[in-house]
């Protein structure tokens, strides 16, 4: 069966991949993001995400116009600050970027999924959930995330509405390179603490959330996957 799915932060690595996997798949994909993709293969919507009421207007036009059967909620930000230097205005964006999207997206399409009984809820985490340097912000949004998702699968269990986690682990695109330049310290660190000893790929996770939007996990709710080369289990000492 094909669907209808929003994306946000769909312009660039792990949003983009999924738009172009779904739209693969057959799927309809709608995206949000801040700026202009060449390869975004659907509707691509410009909004600051971090703007709570220009991300509501669009969202009620989104929720009146189309028929969404769920969201991926996958915008995400970092900012490094060591415990000693953390700033609460960082540490707020951080935390609101990471959060109020996701819950804004969920309560505009809800009634909607509601009404045909039938919806996918899938954020995405992190590895970072598991404690990680200079990620304090970061890796706490994270953690509600997975949180929210667990609270939201027990709310919506008897909806035919379904809510997933994605945590992925360390993953070749801008935000991880900016954040781990090539031979950086980050980069090393990240390396040695993945199994796999590689970095994942954009398809690599778009794959995971793919399953979890299909008809396929429909008994599957208030879980995570770790999509992460082994790491979050870590490196076994015999
Ligand atoms: N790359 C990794 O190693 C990694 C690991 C774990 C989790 N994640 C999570 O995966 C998600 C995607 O990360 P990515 O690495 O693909 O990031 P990316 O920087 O490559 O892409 C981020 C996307 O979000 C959009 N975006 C950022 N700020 C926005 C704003 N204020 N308003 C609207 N759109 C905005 C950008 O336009 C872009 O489309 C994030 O939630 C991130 O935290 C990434």
């Amino acid at each position: 069966m094909f669907r209808t799915f929003l994306v946000t932060g769909a312009s660039k690595g792990i949003g983009l991949a999924l738009a172009q996997r779904l739209t693969c798949d057959g799927h309809r994909v709608v995206g949000l993001a801040r700026g202009p993709s060449p390869d975004f293969p659907g509707e691509l919507i410009s909004v600051d995400l971090g703007d709570g009421e220009a991300t509501g207007r669009v969202l009620a036009d989104l929720a009146e116009r189309i028929p969404f059967d769920g969201v991926v909620n996958n915008v995400g930000l970092v900012r490094p600050q060591r415990l000693g230097s953390i700033e609460l205005p960082a540490l707020d964006e951080v935390l609101r970027l990471n959060l109020h999207p996701a819950v804004q997206t969920a309560q505009a399409l809800l009634p909607g999924m509601k009404a045909r009984s039938w919806g996918r809820i899938v954020n995405i985490s992190s590895l970072t959930v598991l404690g990680a340097v200079e990620r304090t912000a970061y890796a706490a949004a994270k953690a509600a995330l997975v949180s929210f998702g667990r609270s939201w699968a027990l709310e919506l269990a008897t909806t035919g509405i379904t809510v997933n986690t994605v945590a992925p682990g360390p993953t070749e695109t801008e935000l991880f390179r900016a954040n781990n330049p090539p031979g950086s310290e980050g980069e090393r660190r990240y390396l040695s603490a993945v199994p796999m000893a590689r970095f994942g790929r954009p398809d690599e996770i778009a794959a995971a959330i793919a399953f979890l939007l299909s008809d396929d996990a429909g008994f599957v709710t208030g879980q995570t996957i770790h999509v992460d080369g082994g790491a979050s289990i870590g490196k076994s000492a015999f």
